[in-house]
């Protein structure tokens, strides 16, 4: 007989494999297209041109492309920071690079800086956290790839405006939470920037 788990994370699990299944079935041209469109909204977006220090999530495939917003951050002079994983399962650093050839291939598909060619910056010094998910609510609640990594380390950017950026498909009306689940204040779809329900103004 299988083990069966706790009804609230079975719930989660179920959710996240759903929504993977429909992201993973994306087109890499609307991929691409959609996530042109998702960096013009970031781009125009005033609280994105008035922060000095960013943190962008280093894309996957089938995930929104961060890229060109890496690239457009760092020809307006930010200090750019992504997430670095450390050895320990869940827990991660933001390590400053100055090009995308600072990166490399890393652990779960997901590509890591070198770390010879980095520095580590302190979480609280963040302006914005540009932050991927598997599904958002409209509250800001967050469903991730059930690690931890993000919750623990934005529980240190008190300074920050949290960003989730994610597909339209995967902003739910709400999503299970626990208590140590972060909240965003903001979503970028590519049909823009929402705000969040108690998120920051
Ligand atoms: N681009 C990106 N970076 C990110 C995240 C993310 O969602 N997207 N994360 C968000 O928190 C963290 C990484 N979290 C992850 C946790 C588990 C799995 C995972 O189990 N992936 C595979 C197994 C892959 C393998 O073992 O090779 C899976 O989907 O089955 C992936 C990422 C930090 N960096
Ligand atoms: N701040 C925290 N302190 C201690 N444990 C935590 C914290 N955040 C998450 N965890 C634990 O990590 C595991 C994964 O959490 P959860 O399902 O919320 O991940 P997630 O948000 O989907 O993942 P990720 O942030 O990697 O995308 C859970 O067992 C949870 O209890």
């Amino acid at each position: 007989m299988q083990r069966k788990m706790p009804d609230f994370k079975q719930t989660k699990a179920q959710l996240r494999q759903e929504l993977l299944k429909v992201r993973r079935s994306l087109e890499s041209k609307d991929i691409e297209r959609y996530s042109q469109l998702m960096g013009r909204h970031l781009f125009s977006w005033l609280d994105y041109q008035q922060a000095n220090r960013v943190m962008i999530y280093l894309s996957t495939p089938d995930e929104p492309g961060t890229d060109d917003m890496i690239r457009h951050a760092l020809q307006h002079g930010k200090t750019v920071c992504v997430p670095m994983m450390r050895a320990e399962y869940g827990l991660m650093d933001s390590a400053i690079i100055h090009d995308l050839a600072d990166l490399q291939p890393g652990r779960l598909g997901i590509r890591s800086p070198k770390p010879e060619r980095t520095t580590i910056l302190a979480p609280a010094k963040i302006d914005l956290a540009i932050i991927p998910g598997v599904a958002f609510d409209i509250a800001g609640g967050r469903l991730g790839m059930g690690a931890g990594y993000y919750d623990r380390f934005l529980s240190l950017a008190g300074q920050a405006v949290f960003l989730g950026m994610a597909w339209r498909f995967q902003i739910k009306p709400t999503l299970p939470q626990d208590t140590h689940d972060v909240k965003m204040h903001y979503l970028l779809t590519e049909d823009g920037i929402l705000t969040c329900r108690g998120g920051k103004m």
